[in-house]
Formats: structure tokens, sequence, C-alpha cells
């Protein structure tokens, strides 16, 4: 059921410098920023592989990283993303295994334009587990 990594999420407290940081030292790709009001953050990916890092700042009041960089001000890992091939097949079977999906349980459309859902981190050793929906290609499926 699970799939590849595909992002490991930062949280940093200032996205631009954290973009230029990554692009200037580490000499990395990074895409431009995009605000995503229904996910609470502004995010940008640096392009590093098949696996990317996500870069998040807070957006708006009520964002869910706020918290974090409150307890944590000069940034750190926020969460490691899974693709999967069905989201709600998979939830549904970690819902009957006791697991906490976080919000009220139903996907939201990811920074990649694709179905993602978070798994409480007190199920998961202490990490935050993010799972995005990539469907099989046919010759795969
Ligand atoms: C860009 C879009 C999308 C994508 O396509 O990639 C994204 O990645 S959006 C990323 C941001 N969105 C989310 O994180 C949504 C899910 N997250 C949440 O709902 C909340 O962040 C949370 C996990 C419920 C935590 O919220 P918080 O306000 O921090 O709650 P608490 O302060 O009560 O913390 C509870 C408990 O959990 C520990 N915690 C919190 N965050 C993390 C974390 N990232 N990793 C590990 N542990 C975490 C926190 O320390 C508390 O522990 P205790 O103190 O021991 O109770
Ligand atoms: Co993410």
């Amino acid at each position: 059921m699970l799939g590849p990594v595909n992002h490991i999420a930062l949280a940093v407290p200032d996205l631009a410098e954290a973009m230029a940081r990554y692009r200037d030292r580490l000499g990395a790709h990074v895409s431009a920023p995009q605000v995503l009001p229904d996910h609470g953050v502004t995010v940008a990916f640096v392009e590093c592989g098949p696996t990317k890092v996500e870069l998040l700042e807070p957006w708006g009041d009520a964002s869910p990283i706020a918290a974090f960089l409150a307890r944590n001000p000069t940034g750190g890992l926020h969460h490691i993303c899974h693709e999967v091939g069905d989201l709600l097949a998979a939830r549904d079977r970690l819902v009957s295994e006791g697991a906490r999906i976080l919000g009220d349980g139903k996907p939201k459309i990811g920074a990649h334009g694709r179905p993602v859902l978070f798994l409480h981190p007190k199920d998961f050793f202490g990490v935050l587990i993010e799972l995005e929906e990539v469907k099989p290609t046919s010759a795969e499926a």
C-alpha cells in the first residue's frame, strides 16, 4: 500500500530566506512559492530528484504549522509524505486499525494538485505522515 517518499517537509519561519539558502548555498533549483489558503501555508519545492524537499511557511491566522514553529522558532522537520495508489482505501484501512486521520478525515487537494491526508504523529512514532494519491499508470496497474 505505501509508495515512495514524495517529499520531506521543513517548516521555516521565513520562506524567502530558506529558498535563497537552498539555492545559493546548496545550488538547488527551487520552485516558485505557491500560496495554499486551504492548507494555511505558502510552499516552495526544492527539486532534488524524485523525492523533493518541501519548504513551508505559515499563511493566515489559523495555520496548522503555527504552533510547531512557535515550539521550533528556527524551523524544523515537519512531515514525511508518501505516495499511495488509492487514498480512500488507505484511509479506510488505517481508520479500521485505529489510526487517526487529521482534520475532518476528507482528502484535500495538495500542492501537486492531488488528494492528500495527514495521519496523527502520535500514531507514527512522533512523525507526522502525509499520504498523497498518485494513481498507478496503466503499465504499473
Ligand atoms: C502544501 C500542502 C500540503 C502538501 O501538498 O504537501 C502540505 O504539506 S500542508 C502542511 C501543513 N498541514 C498540516 O500539517 C496538516 C496536518 N497537521 C495538523 O493538523 C497539525 O499540524 C497537528 C499535527 C494536529 C499538530 O497541530 P498543533 O497545533 O501543533 O497541535 P498541538 O500543539 O496540540 O500538538 C499536538 C502534539 O503533536 C505534536 N506535533 C505537532 N506537530 C508535529 C509534527 N509536525 N511532527 C511531530 N509531532 C508534532 C506536538 O508536539 C504535540 O505533542 P505533545 O506536546 O507531546 O502533546
Ligand atoms: Co506536504
